[in-house]
């Protein structure tokens, strides 16, 4: 039997290593000091990888490689977590009193609600859940393992230690592991060390102490910026070096506005409740009511005050917002981020692919003196062929101008890959025996590490002040035009040189540009437009130079203000910055570290953020964001950070996604208006109840089945429609709403009970019996039909429901009619409702929801202004 690899699994195997020196604690977790041998003998696996029964064990053996795992729960689980809350609990209890005390009908009937209710909230929040997680499987990342001998493409959970992964420049790094083999393969281990250089891997044994000087090793959640390695998977999950950090710091990821938000008004909820049930059970005891009747009335009324829903229809509403935004080509990772995407009032964009057809095709191909040269656009072509990197667009376009052309005469030796700090790409050639360095990247850059310039023919000539003014202003010229330019240089390299460096990008020949199109997508425009019509924000975030920025915006006539540079950015505070960003919406230049650094200060500034982008230069700032959002082609880290998936790379398809979250936002509100009205006016209702009654106003079993129908007709609520004018701005939690809106709503729904309990009293001498019919009637009525008024601002005969709502609400309340009028209900303790007491309720209910509806425009928020949702963290009661 083959176990994870644990501390106890290395002691024996590294006892040498202890008597040289080193304790079992050092070596615990430094997996790179042991050869390929010994960590294949570690692991109990081989080159050619593991059979795929072998690994089926491990996988149930160690579990998912996932940071975290899900907390989804099984079913089991979750009907017991709800039969300990303790409201259910007392429940428990006291249908155990009754039966043993020989009242067996209220045993039954108490045991029967309870697990209909429990059995309602568990299969709808499981089925979402369900939906909700096959969706998010179907964007997984997926790697290149040897299984049974060949390689499979795996969805990076499965992967197990021993596994054999097979990585190339792109790829993320699935688990924790040693390089068996490798070309030319560097790592970017920016998002876990800081680290923004690409680092180089090798095959070991490395004797370095810590994991970023460790050559051999690979962290889960690096990135594969350059060639190819074979990966030894050594630790999987929370067992990776990053991986437990990851964990740690999701375990304290701050919860979103909303979130905050509803926990408070939970809160209040609970108190409120408390003190009323306390209220109750006093004022019935002194009243000197029957003891535990009254008891159980008490804990009846706490289990129907309490918004026991609220967590089955989130996860209900979320998941429903899912699956349609997935209709929406959206795929939703996790699944709160819809929230955030609702109330999103910034959408930071990258633009190469968002703002621009992403069909990159090569123009030109200038020398020095402006006339297309051969020169250029061959040693352009062969550095884009031997870099070991993620080609990007700009060397596809590269390549297939030259698709004809022979490179052979040149040969490769190594390279030093490209990284979005410096911004450029240096190959190691060979010709006729000569070395040279080919270096092509960010013009100006090149342009500045230049002394001499290339005559079109190999002759290097001094780089005259002159001449360099001309090649500026070339570029200034074509950059200003909306094309994308790259500079090309070399220089001579000693014969014996390999290893080319960094620092050898320094006194180069400039040889010229060249010169990319990249026409803008015109949808954008239309996009960009309608995310700034509902309340977004557009700020463009691009490695890419000013002028080409500018002009994007010129053509697409997106209305930018101000432009900042990353060279801007690097002189400015974290302060100053926030400050800036509120009058700039360009951005150029910009270092994938500086990008997380905007997105930060807009946060600073109380926007909710989103980002979108596709590279591994995005990924940082996608993490950080908000609502990080990463289209389906993008880098596997920049998907691994998102929060959601595009599977069409455009901004249509995200503005369709905020309408998606702010429907989401606007069903849950229902939910909690409903809750909030009715209980808030229950429990005016039900104290005035308690001091004045002869008799409780409804049996113990009564609140309950009252509290289970009402619970059923909200179901349909997450399919509700929902108006326009309530998905045009970003929204925002605001608790000082709420409670105007309890205030308003509940007194007036607890004037209307009032007068029906004098009317049942005074005007017909009701009898227990029917006077608890009467009022359940009455209350599971109104509570039912009013959702049809509170769910829209607008007049409720203009605003129509979703029909599963309507069946929903009509449905149960024809139930709630048939028990409470039919002999069915004689058994729960309801008795016959004379014709004209009916008619009665009739009238109240109906000038109840008359009534509401006339008042709702008081109590219903206004519709904001734009300005609104500034500050919206302020707002936030908790
Ligand atoms: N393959 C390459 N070879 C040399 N230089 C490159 C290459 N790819 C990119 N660069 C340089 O790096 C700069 C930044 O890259 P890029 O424009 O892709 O950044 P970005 O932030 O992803 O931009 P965008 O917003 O367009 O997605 C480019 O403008 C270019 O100067
Ligand atoms: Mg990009």
């Amino acid at each position: 039997m083959v176990r994870s690899v644990s501390a106890s699994d290395r002691a024996p195997v590294h006892q040498d290593r202890v008597d040289s020196g080193r304790t079992p604690a050092d070596t615990a977790d430094r997996f790179w000091i042991y050869s390929a041998e010994e960590s294949l003998a570690r692991t109990k696996t081989g080159k050619e990888g593991l059979p795929s029964m072998e690994a089926a064990r491990r996988l149930a053996d160690v579990g998912h490689n996932v940071a975290v795992e899900p907390t989804r729960r099984r079913i089991l689980a979750k009907i017991g977590k709800r039969l300990v809350e303790p409201l259910i609990a007392i429940l428990i209890a006291a249908a155990l009193i009754s039966g043993a005390t020989g009242d067996w009908a209220s045993f039954g009937i108490i045991l029967t609600i309870l697990g209909l209710s429990i059995a309602l909230d568990v299969t709808q929040e499981h089925r979402a859940e369900a939906a909700a997680e096959a969706l998010k499987r179907s964007v997984a990342v997926r790697s290149t393992v040897e299984r049974d001998r060949k390689p499979v493409s795996l969805p990076v959970d499965e992967i197990v230690p021993g596994d054999i992964v097979l990585l190339r420049a792109g790829d993320l790094v699935p688990a924790d592991g040693i390089v068996l083999d490798s070309k030319a393969a560097h790592t970017n281990e920016a998002l876990l060390t800081g680290e923004p250089f690409p680092v180089e891997k090798r095959p070991g044994p490395s004797d370095a102490d810590t994991p970023a000087e460790a050559f051999n090793a690979l962290f889960g959640g690096t990135a594969l910026v350059s060639g190819e390695a074979t990966m030894l998977v050594i630790a999987t999950g929370a067992r990776t070096r990053f991986g437990g950090i990851a964990a740690a710091l999701r375990s304290v990821e701050p919860p979103t506005a909303f979130e905050k938000g509803l926990h408070a008004f939970g809160i209040l909820i609970l108190r409120m409740t408390a003190f009323l049930v306390l209220f109750v059970l006093l004022a019935n005891l002194m009243l000197h009511r029957p003891a535990i009747e009254s008891f159980l009335f008490a804990v009846a009324l706490a289990v129907g005050l309490t918004p026991e829903l609220l967590p089955m229809i989130m996860t209900v509403t979320l998941s429903r917002g899912a699956v349609r935004m997935a209709a929406r080509k959206v795929v939703v990772k996790r699944l709160s981020a819809i929230h955030d995407l609702g109330s999103m009032d910034v959408l930071c964009t990258d633009k190469t692919g968002t703002l621009t057809e992403a069909s990159i095709a090569l123009v030109g191909h200038p020398g020095p003196d402006g006339e297309d040269s051969d020169r250029v656009i061959e040693l352009a072509a062969v550095n884009s062929r031997f870099e070991s990197g993620v080609r990007s667009a700009l060397d596809d376009a590269i390549l297939s101008h030259t698709a004809n052309k022979s490179l052979e005469t040149w040969r490769r030796t190594a390279d030093v890959p490209f990284d979005f700090e410096r911004r450029r790409v240096s190959v190691l050639v060979e010709r006729n025996g000569e070395r040279f360095l080919i270096v092509k990247g960010a013009p100006e850059e090149i342009l500045a590490r230049c002394d001499q310039i290339d005559q079109g023919t190999g002759n290097a000539v001094a780089l005259v002040p002159d001449m360099r003014a001309q090649l500026e202003r070339l570029l200034e010229e074509k950059s200003g035009q909306g094309f994308r330019c790259l500079g090309v240089a070399w220089r001579n390299m000693p014969a014996d040189r390999d290893r080319p460096a960094v620092e050898d990008e320094q006194d180069l020949v400039f040889a010229g540009y060249c010169v990319f199109v990249d026409p803008p997508k015109a949808s954008a425009a239309q996009a960009i437009a309608r995310l700034e019509a509902a309340g977004v924000r557009i700020k463009i975030i691009s490695g890419d130079a000013a002028p080409v920025l500018r002009h994007i915006v010129e053509t697409l006539n997106v209305p930018a203000r101000g432009l900042l540079t990353g060279a801007e950015i690097a002189k400015l505070s974290d302060e100053a910055l926030a400050v800036h960003t509120a009058e700039t919406d360009l951005f150029a230049r910009v270092s994938p570290d500086q990008k997380t650094r905007i997105v930060r200060a807009l946060q600073a500034r109380g926007h909710t953020v989103g980002f979108i982008g596709d590279g591994i230069n995005d990924a940082p700032a996608i993490k950080a964001a908000d609502a990080g959002v990463s289209v389906d082609g993008a880098s596997d880290v920049a998907r691994a950070a998102a929060d959601m998936i595009l599977l069409e790379h455009d901004l249509e398809v995200v503005a369709d996604g905020v309408a998606e979250g702010r429907r989401t936002y606007a069903n849950i509100m229902k939910y909690i208006r409903m809750g909030t009205s009715s209980n808030f006016g229950n429990m005016l209702s039900m104290a005035f109840a308690s001091l004045f009654l002869p008799f409780l106003p409804l049996t113990p079993i009564q609140v309950l089945l009252n509290n289970l129908l009402y619970d059923v007709s909200e179901t349909g609520i997450p399919f509700d429609n929902v108006d326009e004018r309530e998905i045009a701005r970003p929204h925002t939690w605001d608790m000082h709403e709420l409670l105007r809106f309890s205030l308003i709503m509940g007194p007036l729904s607890s004037v209307f009970d009032i007068a029906t309990f004098i009317v049942l009293l005074q005007g017909f001498g009701a009898s227990a019996e029917v006077f608890r019919t009467g009022w359940f009637v009455e209350s599971t009525a109104t509570q039912i039909l009013v959702v049809f008024l509170i769910r829209t601002t607008l007049p409720a005969w203009i605003s129509w429901p979703n029909k599963v709502l309507v069946a929903s609400s009509l449905g149960t309340l024809n139930v709630a009619l048939l028990i409470a009028l039919s002999p069915l209900g004689r058994g729960l303790g309801f008795g016959v409702l004379p014709w004209p007491i009916l008619l009665i309720m009739a009238a109240l209910g109906t000038g109840y929801l008359l009534a509401a509806e006339a008042l709702k425009r008081f109590a219903l928020p206004k519709q904001r202004s734009i300005g609104g949702h500034q500050g919206r963290r302020l707002k936030v009661i908790g």
